[in-house]
């Protein structure tokens, strides 16, 4: 019997998202500090000579040929080469916390494993930036500033934080922000220590809250309590708080039609921990 590899995939948050420019592809240029959290969908996989793969959503099935991690699979896979993979999911989907990318990259990187492929993070990397822009930075498993469409990643030491996310009761479809008409496409580059400074904000924001009320009124709500800003192109919102409990006892009062959770940051993601 081949081992079974179980794993996280860790979500993310947009501490801050800055739109600079539109590449000729249509791609938007951007900004942004990723923060990777010690909380995500479990993960198992175990590899066989089948040469065919399985994939177990556990109860939440998507369609085949759209998931992410099927994709990501048939990247690496060749003759003979075959896994069982399951998947439980907890990263709500359409949140801005980049389910889809981590779960893609989890997978990258344990059948690269698995199989015995021996490509580098790089190889990985480049082919992660097929299949999403948020793939490249779940590879390399380190928070990080990202620029260019978010391939281009510098790692960072964040220090550490909770995080209180909340997910209003809504999806949003990260092309549809970006064609938005009234989307801010220029915002100047700035400098890292600009952002540490406190300069930052999420461009996306403001489109998103135009079309999605609810994610509005849970910014404000839970503005009352801390600086909130939504991550990606949401719909999740999110604050820090420096200790857990901080975070649990407004967690507590958030009103039950949203979905909250809380996570650690992290600097170095759960995924790498358990490959090292
Ligand atoms: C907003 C972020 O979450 C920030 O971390 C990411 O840039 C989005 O990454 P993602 O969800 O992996 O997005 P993708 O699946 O690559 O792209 C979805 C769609 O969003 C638009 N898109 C995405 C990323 C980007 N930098 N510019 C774009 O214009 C494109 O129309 C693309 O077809
Ligand atoms: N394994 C997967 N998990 C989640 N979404 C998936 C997966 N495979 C494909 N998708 C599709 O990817 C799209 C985006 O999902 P995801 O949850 O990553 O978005 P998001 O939270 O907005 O992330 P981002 O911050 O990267 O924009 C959805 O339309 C979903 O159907």
């Amino acid at each position: 019997m081949s081992p079974t590899l179980q794993l996280i995939a860790p979500a993310k948050l947009n501490l801050f998202l800055h739109i600079t420019g539109r590449r000729s592809d249509g791609y938007h240029t951007l900004q942004t500090l990723f923060q990777l959290l010690d909380w995500g969908d479990s993960m198992s996989f175990t590899a066989n000579t089948s040469g065919e793969l399985h994939l177990d959503m556990a109860g939440r099935p998507l369609p085949d040929g759209d998931n992410l991690i099927l994709r990501a699979a048939r990247l690496l896979q060749r003759d003979g080469l075959g896994a069982n993979i399951h998947c439980h999911k907890r990263i709500p989907i359409g949140g801005g916390l980049g389910g889809g990318s981590s779960n893609a990259a989890t997978t990258l990187l344990a059948l690269n494993h698995l199989w015995q492929l021996g490509l580098s993070q790089l190889q990985l990397q480049s082919l992660g930036t097929t299949l999403g822009a948020d793939v490249p930075v779940f590879v390399g498993g380190h928070s990080a500033w990202a620029e260019g469409i978010g391939e281009q990643l510098a790692p960072v030491d964040l220090p550490t934080r909770w995080y209180l996310v909340i997910k209003p009761a809504c999806q949003v479809h990260t092309g549809e922000i970006f064609c938005d008409s009234q989307l801010t496409r220029d915002t100047p580059p700035i400098t890292m220590a600009a952002v540490f400074q406190g300069t930052s904000h999420n461009d996306c924001e403001a489109v998103v809250v135009r079309r999605y009320p609810e994610v509005g009124a849970a910014l404000q709500w839970l503005g009352q309590y801390a600086p909130a800003r939504l991550t990606g192109t949401g719909a999740c919102i999110f604050a820090a708080f420096n200790t857990e409990a901080e975070a649990s006892k407004i967690a507590a009062d958030v009103p039950e039609a949203w979905q909250r959770f809380i996570a650690r940051g992290v600097n170095v993601s759960p995924t790498l921990t358990a490959l090292a």
